[in-house]
């Protein structure tokens, strides 16, 4: 099943994530998605996240689309990447913890409400997945994730609490796009979660996203590393986010890892 989250709401005060939501939509429209509703009211910042009541509201909506269907597999197109808790958390719970997250992505999004040095929720997702984070908002996933599950790949702009996050749960993080480093991890496991952030790519392949930033990964090695994941590995969703691109024509050179979506 594959759903479209327009959430922008986590990547702060602009909503280009928005615009790059309907740019996918024409991107998807041969495909059969459901769309999840946008609550764009009661922005204001509370418990340290921009945006809060409607986070909340947003979630609850995701959540709900997801509880009413019996899905084995979730594919999603965002949006920013605070809508990962949920079908990352349903995933989890109905694989009884047999999960592993790979995170492709430029941040490791490990922030705590407090730690964020910007209070966007997207910042926070994974944080929240372990357990850490605002109660309403834990209240509402379907389960919690162990640091042992996730794989990083790719980080090159983490906050300080971040890196000590990370080295003190000794969370895999690998910095070339590469499967063999990634094999290890991946095989201590039945089942896969891919999350890609395209601001993981180089500025040069592609720039339509909130924090475009050089020394990335290309678009090919990002490919060929979701194809052989794909191959080897039993995967049970994927979430591809933060794309701001308003035209059809800027999606374009990132069609073969679109495509990816179709688990
Ligand atoms: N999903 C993202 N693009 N996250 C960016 C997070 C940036 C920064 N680490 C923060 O927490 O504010």
């Amino acid at each position: 099943m594959l759903f479209i989250n327009p959430q922008w709401q986590g990547s702060g005060i602009t909503n280009e994530l928005k615009a790059g939501a309907e740019t996918l939509k024409l991107f998807f429209k041969d495909y059969k998605f459901k769309e999840i509703s946008l609550y764009e009211k009661d922005l204001e910042t509370h418990h340290n996240i921009i945006a809060y009541n409607s986070i909340l509201k947003q979630t609850e909506f995701f959540k709900n689309e997801i509880a009413e269907r019996k899905l084995k597999k979730i594919a999603t197109i965002g949006g920013d990447c605070g809508i990962e808790i949920i079908p990352i958390s349903y995933l989890n719970k109905i694989y009884n913890n047999d999960l592993c997250v790979i995170w492709i992505d430029a941040h490791a999004d490990l922030n705590t409400p407090e730690s964020s040095p910007s209070k966007t929720f997207h910042g926070m997702p994974l944080r929240t997945l372990l357990g850490e984070g605002n109660e309403n908002i834990k209240k509402l996933l379907f389960s919690t994730i162990k640091p042992q599950q996730i794989g990083f790949v790719g980080l090159r702009d983490l906050d300080n609490p971040e890196i000590e996050y990370i080295a003190s749960n000794n969370i895999k993080s690998v910095l070339r796009c590469d499967y063999s480093d990634l094999e290890n991890t991946i095989k201590s496991f039945n089942n896969v979660y891919i999350h890609l952030d395209l601001d993981v790519l180089d500025e040069s392949e592609f720039k339509y996203t909130m924090f475009p930033t050089s020394n990335g990964f290309k678009i090919n090695e990002v490919n060929d590393l979701i194809t052989e994941i794909k191959q080897k590995s039993n995967v049970v969703g994927i979430c591809i986010t933060e794309s701001k691109a308003a035209k059809l024509e800027q999606l374009e050179p990132i069609r073969k890892i679109l495509e990816q979506i179709i688990i």
